[in-house]
């Protein structure tokens, strides 16, 4: 074999195969000088040292020993400037083509640095005549050609396919095919210096058959797989799911298929992209090693698994950029809601108070207030207003401190709590989060939701926020919480300490109109289909539907009605659409105007009457009463009437303990001032004040009997109904009352005015009789009920004596009279 002396280019995981015409760019430090070295040049494959030893390659450290001899057959040269400092540089590159014409194998080096000289031993790839012979005679030469046809046909790109077809059918140089097919495989570079390194022409054509037909079979398999796949399914994903099913092997992950192996690095890679803190990092990294070491798909890894995406799903550092412009929030704010100036301008302060501070550490608002006044919409106007993404928990009925905190992964099918769930899906760490319906938390023997909560809502807590699931600290301290509530009296002391409160007492008839108009309706217009241009609905017919049809608080209901009249409107303009298309010379659609007859026949007949409690206080012993309830305020029709008996008391209407005191406590007041309002009585001698109450039986009703009634606010209304029953006097039908009565006749103070004040007056009341110390809470009620209502405070129930009667002034000169016969009697005494 000859020897020689070779300068040697080392090339990077590429094997060049004898009769191929490549190009090549040296660079100018490697000092490669083609007439110095008689236009020779060996390239020696750089791979990878662990892969040569598995593959058993020869390597002479990382570089193989055997490599291809190139014959030099051009030469380009250029020059490229590059800057370094101030100064500008030039540097010459040179571009060779070359031919390989046979391989060498390393001996030595004779010269490492600045470039390699190696002494290398040619090797003589001249193939035997007899072997050639031999070769071609059985078919190892055609099933050769056949199977690397094959394999062009189905890897090469269309256009490569019949010049590579060609020469693989027609080329006579044995050494020329094998080496031109080798060339075109693809496969790892290791295994293409496999071949070679191999020696002999029978087993270097051995081996390539070897790599053709299992790269065939594969190929050819996926082919046919996939082809059924798709003939078995139109549907993508069902197809998808088929392709996954029947490749075991294979995982899907951001839509690739990846292998175990794969999908195990692409998670490790996952894991150190993301920037999580160290203490979760680690724990992350704990998990996942014990991933690793799980051969198997079994259900632990898949508990480990969902483990690893969920905390690397959560934002541990994603915020938004807080916008605390003042002014925009007050416009987005007047842009969502009508009306609640109060609650606006709370909200504003909130926001000013968080923006001066720097940080959102601080007071929870709990926005309370019947249903549809808009809690909700204002919680999500906030977080438009300050740039902050929203999520909504609904608490309603959440039992069990698991769903706030989290279950530990120990149970079966374990899922973080609502909390961590929401900031999941929100992806951001400062979002605003809508704890809705706070008072609607139960606690049983599944643990207390609302002290979960607690820490939750604690600033000086919530920045180490630990869910169960997770067991690992999630800074809460930058989520800005706003709670709702239809009432305060069902949350828990300690939770409800930790927020503030901003009452949302409902809506006067003039502000639903408004928000009617200007809300409402735009928006049902655009819900159903339909356009301004074909729906007019004028005021009279929005009075209709909020008085007639709608008898709440806020404006979900009149929402709906509205909603059902625009459908209706929407039938008509399809129907016509249809009719039009079939019979195109009908008029164009008539714009539809809303008239209150049409609202009728859209939503029945009408369901609440103006008129009703005028109508029902028609006799001695019945006064209304004002009730607060969880859908805000009612008027309470309190019934009394009296028959011959033993002195027995009724009691009907589902009663709570407190109310049925609140009957007592009136009948004590009653006797025990018989002689102070013997002059009320308009027929006296009926009843002997001695055994009054031993001769009759007393019954007092609470109509809408089905739903539960408690408190103490009606007591002054129940004494007021039994004194009328009495002195057989009618109490005033626009008039309502609230307010506690004591044992010695004093009115004490109740709470929810402003949502009683509003029922009374959508129910046509006039006149209101309130606690003396319920003053303050009058102050803000709307100039439309202030001017339209009369308030009378009182400090005792004499005072609502004075007031609540019809034929006052006779009852008036009464009283003068009896007042003056006492004085008369003390002055004799
Ligand atoms: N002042 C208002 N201006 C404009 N739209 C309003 C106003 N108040 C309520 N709405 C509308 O009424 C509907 C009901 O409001 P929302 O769902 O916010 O009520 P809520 O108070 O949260 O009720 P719930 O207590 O039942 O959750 C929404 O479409 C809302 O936009």
């Amino acid at each position: 074999m000859k020897k020689m002396q070779l300068y040697i280019l080392p090339v990077n995981n590429r094997v060049v195969f004898p009769y191929q015409t490549i190009n090549i760019r040296i660079p100018e430090t490697y000092q490669y000088d083609a007439k110095k070295f008689n236009s020779m040049i060996g390239v020696l494959p750089n791979l990878d040292p662990t892969l040569c030893k598995e593959k058993n390659i020869e390597t002479i450290e990382n570089f193989a020993r055997y490599g291809t001899i190139l014959k030099i057959t051009s030469e380009d040269r250029t020059f490229y400037t590059f800057t370094a400092g101030y100064q500008k540089n030039h540097r010459e590159v040179r571009y060779y083509g070359a031919f390989a014409f046979g391989r060498f194998k390393v001996i030595d080096f004779d010269k490492t640095s600045p470039y390699y000289i190696a002494n290398v031993e040619l090797i003589s790839d001249e193939i035997p005549p007899e072997i050639e012979k031999a070769v071609k005679a059985d078919n190892t030469i055609s099933d050769f050609r056949n199977l690397a046809k094959t394999y062009v046909e189905i890897v090469c790109k269309p256009e490569a396919v019949p010049p590579k077809k060609q020469l693989i059918e027609n080329e006579q140089s044995i050494n020329k095919l094998v080496f031109s097919v080798a060339n075109y495989l693809d496969v790892q570079p290791e295994v293409k210096q496999v071949i070679l390194q191999v020696n002999e022409i029978k087993e270097r054509i051995k081996e390539i058959c070897k790599i053709l037909q299992s790269k065939n079979d594969e190929l050819k398999l996926a082919n046919e797989l996939e082809k059924k796949v798709k003939k078995e399914m139109s549907n993508e994903s069902q197809s998808r799911q088929l392709i996954l099913r029947q490749q075991p092997p294979q995982y899907e992950i951001g839509g690739f298929n990846v292998s175990p192996e794969d999908e195990m690095s692409q998670l490790e890679m996952q894991i150190k992209q993301k920037q999580l803190p160290e203490n979760v990092f680690n724990a992350v990294m704990r998990e996942f090693k014990r991933l690793k070491s799980i051969r198997s798909q079994n259900a632990e890894t898949n508990v480990i698994r969902t483990y690893i995406d969920t905390v690397l799903e959560l934002p541990w550092n994603e915020t938004t950029q807080d916008t605390y412009d003042l002014k925009l929030a007050e416009e987005i704010l007047h842009r969502d809601h009508s009306g609640l100036e109060k609650v606006k301008k709370r909200i504003l302060e909130f926001l000013a108070v968080r923006s001066l501070k720097g940080n959102s550490k601080g007071t929870i608002i709990c926005l309370c207030g019947p249903p549809g006044v808009g809690k909700t919409s204002l919680g999500k106007s906030i977080a438009d207003s300050l740039g902050r993404k929203f999520e909504r928990i609904s608490l309603g009925g959440v039992r069990d401190e698991a769903e706030v905190r989290g279950h530990r992964r120990t149970y079966v099918g374990a899922l973080p709590g609502v909390i961590i769930q929401a900031l999941r899906k929100c992806q951001s760490k400062n979002p605003v989060i809508l704890l809705d319906e706070i008072d609607k938390i139960n606690r049983d023997y599944r643990g207390d939701p609302s002290s979960a909560l607690l820490e939750v809502l604690d600033p000086n807590q919530n920045s180490t926020f630990t869910d169960h699931y997770l067991a690992l600290p999630f800074d809460l301290s930058n989520v800005m919480f706003i709670a709702t509530a239809n009432q305060l009296d069902t949350i828990q002391g300690p939770l409800l300490d930790r927020m503030e409160v901003i009452q949302i007492p409902g809506y006067t008839l003039d502000e639903k109109k408004d928000i009617a108009h200007k809300y409402l309706i735009p928006k049902q217009i655009e819900e159903n289909g339909i356009n301004q241009s074909i729906i007019d609905l004028d005021k009279e017919s929005v009075d209709l539907i909020i008085k007639a049809y709608t008898r709440e608080a806020g404006v979900r209901q009149l929402e709906r009605n509205i909603g059902s009249v625009c459908r209706s409107v929407a039938v008509k303009y399809s129907t016509h659409k249809q009719s039009h298309k079939d019979k195109p010379n009908l008029p164009e659609f008539q714009k539809v105007k809303i008239t209150p007859d049409y609202v009728r026949d859209v939503l029945g007949i009408e369901i609440y009457d103006e008129e009703e409690i005028k109508d029902r206080i028609n006799s001695p012993g019945i006064a209304v009463g004002m009730a607060y309830t969880a859908v805000g305020g009612k008027t309470l029709i309190i019934e009394a009437s009296m028959s011959q008996g033993s002195g027995k008391i009724n009691l009907t209407g589902q009663l709570g303990d407190v109310m049925k005191e609140s009957v007592q406590t009136a009948i004590g007041w009653i006797k025990s001032n018989w002689q102070n309002i013997q002059f009320m009585m308009k027929d006296p001698d009926i009843f002997k004040a001695e055994k009054l109450f031993d001769n009759i039986d007393i019954h007092v009703h609470f109509p809408a009997a089905a739903t539960p009634k408690d408190g103490p606010s009606a007591g002054i209304t129940i004494t007021t109904a039994l004194l009328s029953l009495l002195s057989m006097r009618k109490i005033r039908s626009d008039i309502a009352m609230t307010g506690e009565i004591t044992l010695k006749g004093l009115v004490l103070p109740v709470g929810g005015i402003k949502e009683k004040v509003l029922a009374a007056y959508a129910n046509g009341i006039k006149t209101i009789i309130l606690p003396y110390k319920n003053r303050k809470d009058t102050e803000d009620i709307t100039p439309e009920i202030k001017k339209n209502i009369d308030f009378k405070f009182v400090k005792n129930i004499f005072e609502v004596l004075d007031i609540a009667f019809d034929e006052q002034e006779e009852l008036s000169l009464r009283k003068a009279k009896f007042e003056a016969d006492q004085m008369n009697k003390q002055s004799k005494l």
